[in-house]
């Protein structure tokens, strides 16, 4: 894995997609150390990339070596669909990573599928100022230990996609979206909310995001991802094929 600092977030960059996720996975297990004593609030990102990290961390040498007692575990965001549904991203965590390993029921938090995607997003925010202990995000008080985004092709993150009010929100911690392209109403943290973390991370993978990737770190304002900020750093964890060319 190769590292560099650069002005739009440090660059891991690993030779395969799998080692790609190992690197993922040690770095992870690394800052679950930082704070022995305190919850790891880590919040996952839905789609196909991560499945792979989330498998792997089933597995030895990762299932032994996670604190899974006091980490506790969020969405960034997810379809609106029943936790059942072929496309709910709670639903496919549930499915390779939480049914596998031994982290208590009650630390993890779902985004809510009942009601209306109004009524589901004000109880997530509600869920996470109580977690929070506070109703107003402070500079030096993160909300989550990690953020983990995917990236997709158009530059959204999370459910942040294209021309959406959402990319407005600087108010709300969690907003309903409905993309112009992508299935089903979205939930989605807002960028107030994943800002507050002290480490967002962006999951990278495949030679087709690597035109997203070099637009986002150049800046386009078309990508949602470009105005992603983080309290603490923000790293790109890459693959070989997505890796943007060098800035000479
Ligand atoms: O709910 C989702 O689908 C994700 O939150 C979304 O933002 C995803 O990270 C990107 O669309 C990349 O998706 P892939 O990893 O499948 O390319």
């Amino acid at each position: 894995m190769t590292e560099q600092n650069t002005a739009n977030g440090a660059l891991h960059i690993s030779a395969t997609r799998d080692s790609l996720m190992h690197d993922l996975a040690d770095w992870l297990v690394k800052q679950t150390l930082q704070r022995p004593e305190a919850p790891f609030r880590i919040a996952l990102s839905g789609g196909s990339t991560p499945q792979h990290l989330y498998r792997l961390m089933t597995e030895e040498p990762y299932v032994s070596r996670f604190p899974w007692q006091r980490m506790q575990f969020f969405l960034g965001d997810d379809r609106f669909v029943p936790h059942d549904h072929a496309d709910s991203n709670y639903g496919m965590m549930r499915r390779l990573l939480f049914s596998r390993v031994p982290v208590p029921a009650e630390n993890i938090f779902p985004m809510p599928d009942k009601g209306t995607a109004e009524q589901a997003a004000k109880e997530y925010e509600a869920t996470l100022k109580q977690i929070y202990q506070g109703d107003a995000l402070q500079a030096d008080k993160p909300l989550f230990d990690v953020n983990l985004l995917g990236l997709g092709t158009d530059g959204h993150t999370a459910s942040l996609f294209p021309g959406q009010p959402v990319l407005q929100e600087r108010t709300a911690w969690v907003a309903p979206c409905v993309p112009p392209v992508a299935p089903h109403t979205r939930l989605t943290l807002t960028y107030p909310a994943i800002h507050a973390s002290r480490h967002v991370i962006f999951l990278v993978e495949g030679a087709d995001k690597k035109e997203a990737v070099a637009r986002v770190r150049a800046q386009d304002p078309a990508c949602p991802a470009s105005t992603i900020t983080s309290a603490g750093d923000l790293i790109w964890f890459l693959d070989q094929p997505a890796a943007p060319a060098p800035q000479n």
